[in-house]
């Protein structure tokens, strides 16, 4: 019996007068890679946010680890990295280093353990080289490696990624969705929103495909299944190229 690690259930959310969520269930599983997939604005980093509880949800329930999203206390289980890294101040004066070191003392890890925990996640990422350099003084690739190393320093159980491969050039992007592999195969459960419907259909175990009245959610990732829930949302018929 798989266990698992969110339950969503009749989810609604509009912004406004204008509905974007409507009456959505499905259980995030642990170790599932979940892929989401779908147009511009069809509701994909809303449903992301409901999921953190960054944003209230209208109706209905989202527990994750069996509690209530909203009021969750143990947020080291999870991790987020968000689309373009926006939620950082990149005026911020501090090193790649002390972006992650400064993330772990924060949630109770002390100075020997977050050093280490650091060391593992710049090597894992492949960022050693930049551990001393500015945040704000590093190219948008660069950018999105630090946030990714920070992410998975703390070990969490689950991670959410927004569009994490933006901007980010096609090595690092093949090494990225490697890690994300390794992590996954390692038991990390990952949520991933994403415009390449490519990677997505490659990685991930289950895959939602979500349009501006439709959302479906496919159990296997079965390619001709998925093209058809495509073809429907966008209204043509979208081409794969496997990774
Ligand atoms: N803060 C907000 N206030 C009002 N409307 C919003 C807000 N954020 C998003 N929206 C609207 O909600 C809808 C869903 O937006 P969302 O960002 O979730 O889409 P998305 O699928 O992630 O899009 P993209 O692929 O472009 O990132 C869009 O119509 C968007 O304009």
């Amino acid at each position: 019996m798989k266990e698992i690690l969110m339950q969503v259930r009749d989810l609604s959310f509009r912004y406004g007068k204008h509905s974007v969520i409507k009456n959505v269930s499905f259980d995030l599983f642990k170790g599932d890679y979940f892929g989401v997939v779908g147009p511009n604005g069809s509701g994909k980093t809303t449903l992301l946010k409901l999921c953190l509880g960054l944003i209230k949800k209208d109706s209905g329930t989202i527990k994750l680890f069996d509690k209530d999203v909203e009021n969750l206390k143990e947020r080291t289980k999870l991790a987020y990295i968000s689309q373009k890294s926006n939620s950082f101040n990149m005026g911020f004066p501090a090193t790649v280093e002390e972006v992650i070191k400064g993330s772990l003392l924060s949630i109770g890890y002390n100075k020997k353990d977050a050093n280490e925990m650091m060391g593992r996640a710049l090597n894992e990422i492949g960022i050693e080289n930049i551990r001393h350099k500015r945040i704000g003084d590093l190219s948008g690739g660069q950018q999105q490696k630090a946030f990714i190393a920070k992410a998975i320093a703390s070990n969490p159980e689950v991670i959410f990624l927004d569009e994490p491969t933006v901007g980010i050039d096609q090595k690092s992007q093949d090494y990225f969705y490697e890690t994300m592999g390794r992590l996954n195969k390692e038991g990390v459960t990952l949520f991933m929103v994403s415009h390449d419907i490519s990677a997505v259909t490659t990685y991930s175990n289950r895959v939602i495909c979500i349009g501006e009245n439709t959302f479906h959610i496919h159990e296997k990732n079965e390619i001709s299944d998925i093209e058809t829930s495509l073809k429907k949302i966008y209204g043509k018929n979208m081409g794969f190229v496997t990774h």
